[in-house]
């Protein structure tokens, strides 16, 4: 791999394998690690049911059969999706997390780079969030130095704040009037709540499908207030930002909305996602100018409305400033190999309670694995 320096055009192709257990999303970006030059080709590649079954299988496990087994399956999934790419020259690779407790015994993102590395015949840059979580920090979200970038990129001349919707919620406050995401109040960052992955076990559980497509069944039901009002009771809401949570932190609202029909069910849950996103929205610094909103969520008009509804600003999807909300974690992970491949820090302070701006993430080159096995 060529030395990379400012202003060299990277096609950098990320991948992530997100919470809510659907599919690969990969992407590819033209960056320099610290400017976004523009966009490339994107694909989707979803998880079958009985690969589903299997990541599922893994969820809160840190070890054994299931995890073995369902890394197999990240790896042969991204394995197939990303042979589909071209003319790429570093590659970034999430992998799926199955269990997070950084203040405990840490994270752990299933699938290895450097077999990856083997089978594309590229670099891959993978493991990106270990790092940061030995030193203090939350291991995630790391998505935030990609939407500094991307403020730039789209211009913004005020502060505003990104908004994720994935299987869980995360917001960053960004201030582009800085130089650097590293900057002391450049970034704020945190997840906000449970998002879509409490909607999809309820659906899945309940009525056997994968989610409640364009919020249809909870715009039939009708929200317990006294549920999502014992949910604003959870410690999570306490705390101060950077914070950050595990897939499966909020498991009493699947008891919560046992008792509930189908549809109210539904509806409080989308609610307590509202909910939870109005919370994060009281911690930014200063008010953002507008919510960007990227990630699964904001195709479910029935969330976007009552997020809507819970903030002060205008509330739209990033496609607004010409961005693409299905790829954007993709596109983040590419954008932060291109850092990792550089050096250059991919979290900090406010971006992850980390003690100091770190650089996460291993680069395994092809031919490694070979010389590490033989
Ligand atoms: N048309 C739709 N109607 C309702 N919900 C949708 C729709 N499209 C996507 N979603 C929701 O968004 C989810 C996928 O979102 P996304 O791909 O952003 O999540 P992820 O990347 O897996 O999660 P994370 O960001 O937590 O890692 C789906 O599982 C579903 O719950
Ligand atoms: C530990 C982990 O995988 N966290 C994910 C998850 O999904 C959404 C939210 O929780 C966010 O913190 C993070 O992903 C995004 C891509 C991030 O790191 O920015």
């Amino acid at each position: 791999m060529r030395r990379i320096g400012t202003g060299d055009r990277i096609r950098a192709l990320g991948a992530m394998s997100g919470t809510s257990l659907d599919g690969v999303d990969a992407a590819v970006i033209e960056t320099d690690g610290e400017t976004v030059f523009g966009f490339g080709e994107s694909a989707y590649r979803p998880y079958s049911e009985g690969e589903r079954d299997m990541l599922r299988a893994a969820l809160g496990r840190w070890e054994g059969e299931e995890v073995e087994a369902a890394a197999e399956v990240v790896e042969t999934a991204h394995a197939e999706i990303l042979s589909r790419f071209e003319d790429i020259e570093l590659i970034g690779f999430h992998g799926q997390t199955f269990a997070h407790d950084p203040k405990g015994r840490g994270t752990h993102q299933a699938g290895s780079g450097a077999i990856l590395a083997e089978a594309l015949g590229l670099p891959v840059v993978w493991d990106f969030r270990s790092s940061d979580v030995r030193f203090g920090g939350e291991g995630a979200p790391l998505a935030p130095f990609y939407h500094f970038a991307l403020a730039k990129f789209i211009g913004a001349n005020a502060p505003l704040a990104f908004l994720n919707l994935g299987g869980v919620g995360n917001l960053t406050f960004v201030d582009p009037g800085f130089a650097r995401p590293e900057a002391e109040g450049a970034l704020l960052a945190f997840d906000t709540g449970p998002a879509n992955a409490p909607i999809n076990d309820l659906m899945q559980a309940r009525l056997g499908l994968a989610q409640d497509e364009g919020g249809a069944l909870a715009a039939t039901g009708e929200v317990a207030e006294a549920v999502v009002a014992h949910f604003l009771q959870h410690p999570h809401f306490f705390r101060m930002a950077p914070k950050s949570l595990d897939r499966d932190a909020f498991a009493d609202l699947g008891r919560a909305v046992s008792e509930l029909s189908d549809a109210d069910a539904a509806a409080t849950l989308t609610a307590c996602a509202a909910a939870s996103v109005a919370a994060g929205m009281e911690l930014c610094p200063t008010p953002p100018a507008r919510l960007l909103v990227t990630g699964g969520g904001r195709h479910n008009p029935v969330m976007m409305a009552m997020i809507a509804a819970g903030c002060d600003c205008p509330v739209a999807p990033v496609e607004d400033a010409g961005l693409d909300g299905d790829m954007m974690e993709a596109q983040a992970f590419a954008y932060l190999a291109v850092r990792v491949a550089r050096g250059m820090p991919t979290s900090a302070p406010g971006s992850t309670g980390v003690r100091a701006a770190v650089g996460g993430g291993t680069l395994s080159r092809p031919g490694e694995l070979a010389v590490a096995l033989g």
